[in-house]
């Protein structure tokens, strides 16, 4: 602008300067003229002529000058008032400029912002998301009748069923279920906001797990009327770069690979006929992430190139044919887009990866009946499925340990399965985002397949992981993480209580396994007893008979009649033994005492040899020690190595009261008269024990007792059903008469193996208590 003025202006000026010197001319030119013409006037006016033609002519130039140099005045004035900006305008522009600044600035906020928001609400979504593809059934399955045992309900969303043999059904939820029906848009429709994270630095990887001939290849690549997961993300990521033009400037690099036996292979060698190079993974020095030091990695600038890189890559992968797919892939396709970013506005530089993964067919070698070369592929991919598995698991777990290197796939994997790494000014953590397809075949023949496949992807759905669900709350995390903690501890307590119970358990088995053999033996001790009984009264019978014949003793047989005590009741009606039990039973009622009859039963063992079982009605009268006393001795003979154990014998022994209590036989008094004799005391104590003082009451005279006996001769005192027997009796067949002592001589009498064994606790439940009464 300020040339233009300068220009103006001196055109101005000179203008003016020839306008002056014109003007000069005139001037000077008609003063010559008025000398001359003074001069010339006079008679000769010829040679002024030409002078005046001059002037003429000058002046009208002058006059042109003059409205040049008017017209220029009024341009030059136009301009430096039109284009000049005032101090107004300045200050605007200053405002502007500072505007402009503060909106940059917000912009750079507001995106990255933007990016934090977008990425929580994938997080949100979740970190790890599955989503399930069930292909159509196919012609050959339409053909052999198969029938689809996959059911979708329209009322539960992402939700399917997987009917078994038995008509039982199965259900699963994942992030999003595709029917037969969905096509390649829907499914990409939903994959989209999880690639577009790739342009904002975050790691992706997206892969297709499933039994061979459900689709994976048909999902990730595509067909070229059907195109798939990889072209399509491409074409997005080109898509929203050139939206970002302006602001972000990025590069997209492909690299195409596949994992075959083990090992890696370069999909994108310009010439496939060339021997593979042996590529390995290493650990890059920035950022610590997984490369592959020689693989190709092509930068691409639009779709139809990319295209065109993944129809040759796909064309030299590996796949062969198998009874369950006829292009079967034999090995895992990975393809690698890189995407470098660099931010207009603050210079900031990002470079994230994206996987996009179509893994080999997880297929039972048996089912597609695969040998040789196939055979051994199928190993690999099977162990390379399983390591996935494993550190699918880990990462579930939240173990310290994550088996990466268990194969090649997971090794490669690693950076993206795990977490996301930045370059540039400024690094922003946070942990990659995964896709998992799980492709299913609805075809009844594959129900199998299907089920391991849903139940796989169950577990990677399993994982909860990313940093907006670990943030959202931590003390949460941390509370799940002691709740498990003290879960693990009461499993560990309730394992050692088993443990403990199957041990009583068995020790209980085998109590009752004795407790039985007890019974038994007790019920053979039973019948032995029986027949004992019976025998005895036969022989008793025998004796009455006898007797009875005697005249002589008709009036006292008359008598004893009146006293006789009905025979005893048969065994049947007896009460039963009780049943053993591991309970100590409680403690019976004591029998009744009658006034004046006291009644005692010991049993005293002598060795193991026999055991003697005594019977008593001891009178303490002075009077009374010369009553015939009577003693039952059940004799148990020997047991012989040879022989079985013999039924016992029992004996009734008369015997005299001996002239002082300390010759009792029986332990009651051998341990009262040691009581005597040893102290004082002795026999308080004994009477404070209730059992002793209650045997103790047995020596205490019998009034009904003592008068029978003042009236009665000695043999025929007692008043029992052997009153028969004949006064000239030996002493020592003396029967007693008396009822308690005919009673108590039937009280049963059992050699108890329990008490041999000293199992006191069992006595009261084996011996009948009621026999007194
Ligand atoms: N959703 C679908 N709609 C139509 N056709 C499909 C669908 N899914 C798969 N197919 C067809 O099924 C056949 C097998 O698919 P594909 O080769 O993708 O299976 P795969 O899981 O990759 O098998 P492999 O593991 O053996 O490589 C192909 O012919 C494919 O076109």
């Amino acid at each position: 602008m300020e040339w233009y003025l300068i220009v103006a202006f001196k055109i101005v000026e000179e203008t003016t300067n020839s306008l002056e010197r014109v003007e000069d001319t005139k001037n000077s030119v008609d003063e010559d003229s008025v000398s001359n013409g003074r001069r010339e006037f006079s008679p000769v006016q010829g040679p002024a002529l030409p002078l005046l033609q001059k002037i003429a002519c000058l002046s009208s130039e002058i006059e042109n000058l003059k409205r040049d140099h008017t017209s220029l005045l009024h341009h030059v004035k136009s301009i430096s008032t039109d284009s000049f900006p005032g101090p107004d305008v300045l200050d605007t522009l200053r405002l502007l400029n500072n505007e402009h600044e503060l909106l940059k600035k917000k912009y750079v906020d507001v995106s990255s912002e933007r990016k934090q928001l977008y990425n929580e609400v994938i997080e949100l979504k979740g970190n790890i998301r599955v989503f399930c593809r069930c292909r159509p059934l196919n012609k050959a399955e339409n053909a052999n009748g198969s029938t689809s045992v996959v059911e979708f309900d329209s009322s539960q969303e992402n939700e399917l069923q997987i009917v078994s043999s038995d008509s039982s059904k199965k259900q699963f939820k994942f992030d999003n279920v595709f029917k037969p029906e969905d096509n390649q848009e829907a499914v990409f429709a939903q994959t989209k906001p999880v690639v577009t994270s790739v342009l904002d630095g975050y790691n992706v990887c997206i892969f297709a797990y499933g039994q061979t001939g459900t689709g994976k290849t048909f999902t990730m690549e595509g067909t070229p009327e059907n195109r798939g997961v990889n072209y399509r993300t491409l074409e997005e990521l080109f898509r929203v770069s050139k939206d970002r033009n302006g602001i972000m400037r990025y590069e997209l690099f492909v690299s195409m690979l596949e994992v075959y036996n083990e090992k890696i292979r370069d999909l994108l060698v310009e010439n496939s006929n060339e021997p593979p190079k042996k590529l390995e993974i290493k650990q890059a020095a920035e950022g610590g992430t997984q490369e592959v030091p020689g693989l190709t990695e092509a930068q691409v600038y639009g779709t139809e190139e990319v295209w065109e890189l993944l129809k040759s890559g796909a064309r030299v992968r590996s796949v062969g044919s198998t009874n369950a797919n006829e292009l079967s892939s034999r090995s895992h396709c990975l393809l690698r887009v890189t995407v470098k970013g660099e931010n207009l506005i603050n210079g900031q530089k990002t470079k994230s990866y994206l996987w996009l993964v179509d893994l080999a067919g997880s297929e039972r070698v048996g089912k597609i009946e695969v040998d040789g070369e196939r055979l051994k592929e199928s190993q690999f991919i099977n162990k390379s499925l399983s390591a996935l598995g494993d550190v699918i698991s880990a990462l579930a777990s939240k173990s310290g340990h994550i088996p990466y290197r268990n194969s090649k796939l997971t090794h490669i994997l690693q950076s993206s399965l795990e977490e996301i790494i930045l370059t540039g000014i400024q690094n922003e953590g946070g942990d990659c985002k995964t896709l998992m397809f799980v492709q299913i075949s609805p075809s009844s023949s594959d129900l199998g397949e299907t089920l391991c496949s849903l139940n796989f992807a169950s577990r990677v759905r399993g994982i909860e992981s990313g940093p907006a669900r670990k943030q959202s709350d931590i003390s949460e995390l941390f509370k799940y993480k002691q709740m498990a903690e003290k879960l693990k501890q009461d499993e560990k307590e309730t394992k050692k209580l088993q443990d403990n119970l199957q041990s009583v358990q068995l020790r209980l088995a085998a109590r009752e396994h004795i407790c039985r053999a007890l019974q038994e033996k007790v019920k053979d001790l039973e019948n032995q007893l029986a027949e004992e009984r019976k025998t005895r009264i036969k022989q008793e019978t025998r004796a009455f008979a006898a007797t009875s014949t005697q005249s002589t003793l008709k009036q006292v047989a008359v008598k004893t009649k009146t006293e006789k005590k009905p025979p005893l009741a048969p065994s049947k009606m007896r009460m039963p033994l009780r049943r053993i039990s591991n309970f100590v039973p409680p403690q019976s009622p004591r029998p009744p005492q009658k006034k004046n009859t006291m009644r005692t039963t010991m049993a005293a063992s002598e060795g193991k040899e026999n055991t003697q079982r005594t019977t008593m009605t001891a009178p303490t009268n002075a009077k009374m020690l010369m009553i015939p006393r009577r003693m039952s001795i059940a004799v148990r003979p020997t047991p012989s190595t040879t022989q079985a154990i013999q039924p016992k014998r029992r004996v009734s022994i008369a015997t005299l009261r001996p002239e002082t209590s300390s010759h009792m036989t029986t332990p009651l008094h051998t341990s009262l008269s040691r009581h005597q004799n040893g102290n004082a005391i002795g026999r308080q104590s004994l009477m404070r024990d209730p059992r002793k003082a209650r045997y103790s009451k047995l020596f205490s005279p019998m009034p009904e007792l003592n008068t029978a006996l003042e009236s009665t001769p000695t043999a025929m005192r007692c008043s029992s059903k052997f009153m028969g027997s004949p006064p000239t009796q030996a002493p020592g067949s003396w029967k007693p008469k008396h009822p308690t002592v005919v009673a108590l001589q039937r009280k049963t009498l059992v050699w108890s193996p329990l008490k041999a064994r000293g199992m006191k606790n069992y006595r009261r439940s084996l011996l009948p208590s009621q026999t007194f009464n």
